[in-house]
């Protein structure tokens, strides 16, 4: 026969401690996400010099004029080695490869320094949404942690 449990009065989670899963934002989205834009990106053509570092043998003057060299392989290996904390520092490594190539480049028409404008183009587009997304749902996490504390 039908009858209400005494847990069933009550506002749920409460008696049996069990609470319904609310949806939260995933703090750790951003990696699968900042994957899958460096697959696209190497997927580009316009990535093809900024797959891998320089060879000095190409470019003898290269390590004297850029200071810290950055390629996406290189960020694709950190990001695997679970070597970035968030995407912001993804981000920031990215950032030195499109900085370094207007660095190098010996006019602002050159082949491989274009190539660079539209793929930070389509890089800020992306990174922008992945990055906001990750740092809504770190506040999200943080008031969940703090709410937890309250309750003990
Ligand atoms: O040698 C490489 N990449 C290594 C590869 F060849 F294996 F891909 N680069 C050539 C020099 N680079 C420049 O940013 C640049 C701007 C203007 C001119 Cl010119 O060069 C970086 C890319």
């Amino acid at each position: 026969d039908f009858c209400l449990q005494e847990e069933d009065t009550e506002a749920p989670g409460t008696s049996s401690g069990h609470r319904l899963r609310q949806v939260v934002p995933d703090r750790d989205a951003w990696k699968e996400q900042c994957k899958n834009l460096l697959n696209y990106i190497f997927e580009c053509e316009d990535s093809e010099p900024f797959r891998q570092p320089v060879d000095p043998q190409n470019y003898p003057d290269y390590h004297g004029i850029i200071d810290t060299p950055m390629d996406f392989g290189s960020v694709k290996k950190t990001l695997g080695e679970d070597r970035y904390e968030n995407p912001i520092e993804l981000c920031k490594d990215t950032r030195l490869i499109f900085a370094n190539a207007k660095a190098y480049t010996p006019n602002k028409r050159s082949k491989i320094y274009s190539m660079t404008l539209r793929l930070s183009a389509f890089f800020e587009e992306q990174i922008r949404t992945i990055i906001s997304e990750y740092k809504t749902a770190v506040k999200s996490s943080d008031s969940h942690k703090r709410a937890a504390v309250k309750t003990q």
